[in-house]
């Protein structure tokens, strides 16, 4: 670990951030540290409230503002001090290196422009690389949309939940992240599409070598997506480390009810104890 440790693609030590008056704060995160190494699959694990979109939200300092305010700590990104940076240094690295997607894929879609002109746009925004046309079609192909030609001329209402989700984790990748951020990414999706977003993350990560942060409550969703796990309450991190080992041999009560939550992990966890 230790060795591990110079190279990490993200680095965030004692992370404080509040909320409210100056005298009473909500902390909302609480010098909390999480790391994420290249090419890995990290989890942000907790309860509705726990702290987890804030935290990664203060990695590129885009927390609801002025509401608010990082009090301490320091996030390094590719050896970038982010929480030092100024607003179009920070630009630079949300649109290139850092991509969020979010729960609603339709919320962050715009309803009035197609699907190709939106991730074209991105593409014109970050990169002058590559031939937009040709770029938007890769992407929708990369992320599994069939017909990658037609899909760029559609409207966003005339695509399923998964596949407008499918369209946003490729304009996330429109500008070549090293970090894609997925907050909570396949919540409003039923439960087969769920799977298939699951495992578009994870080739993405085999074939991009893209690292991932992935923001979930539900620890059924980590057991098969996620190298490590850093399990979050009220702010703080209550319990870190390999997936498998936080799932097998869980040390706090906080995970062992996070796990006791999640049916279907039992059957996850017994066909673990089998391939062991
Ligand atoms: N805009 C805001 N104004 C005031 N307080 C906020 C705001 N956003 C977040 N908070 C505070 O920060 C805490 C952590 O919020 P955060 O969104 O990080 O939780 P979370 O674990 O991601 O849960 P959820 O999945 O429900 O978003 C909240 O409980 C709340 O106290």
């Amino acid at each position: 670990m230790e060795t591990k440790q110079n190279s990490a693609l993200l680095s965030v030590e004692d992370l404080e951030v509040h909320f409210g008056p100056v005298d009473d704060p909500v902390r909302a995160v609480d010098r909390v540290d999480f790391n994420i190494f290249p090419g890995e699959i990290v989890a942000l694990v907790g309860e509705s409230g726990s702290g987890k979109s804030i935290s990664a939200l203060s990695i590129a300092k885009l927390i609801p503002q002025p509401a608010g305010r990082i009090v301490g700590g320091k996030v390094v990104f590719q050896a970038l001090e982010t929480l030092g940076l100024k607003d179009s240094e920070l630009r630079k690295v949300r649109g290139d290196k850092i991509s969020y997607i979010f729960q609603e894929p339709a919320t962050s879609l715009n309803p009035v422009f197609t699907v190709g002109w939106q991730i074209g746009e991105a593409i014109r925004l970050h990169r002058n690389d590559v031939q937009v046309k040709p770029e938007v079609e890769k992407l929708l192909a990369a992320v599994g949309l069939p017909d990658p030609k037609r899909t760029a001329k559609s409207y966003p209402h005339e695509l399923s939940g998964g596949m407008q989700q499918r369209a946003m984790i490729a304009m996330a990748l429109a500008c070549d992240p090293d970090l894609l951020v997925a907050d909570e990414p396949t919540t409003a999706l039923d439960v087969t599409v769920q799977k298939q977003i699951l495992e578009l993350l994870i080739d993405l990560r085999e074939k991009r070598g893209l690292s991932i942060l992935l923001i979930t409550h539900n620890l059924g969703i980590v057991a098969n997506v996620a190298d490590r796990v850093y399990v979050m309450k009220s702010g703080k991190i209550v319990e870190f480390g390999e997936t498998k080992t936080v799932l097998k041999t869980p040390q706090h009560d906080y995970t062992k009810k996070l796990l006791k939550a999640v049916p279907r992990l039992h059957s996850v966890n017994r066909q673990d104890a089998r391939n062991v």
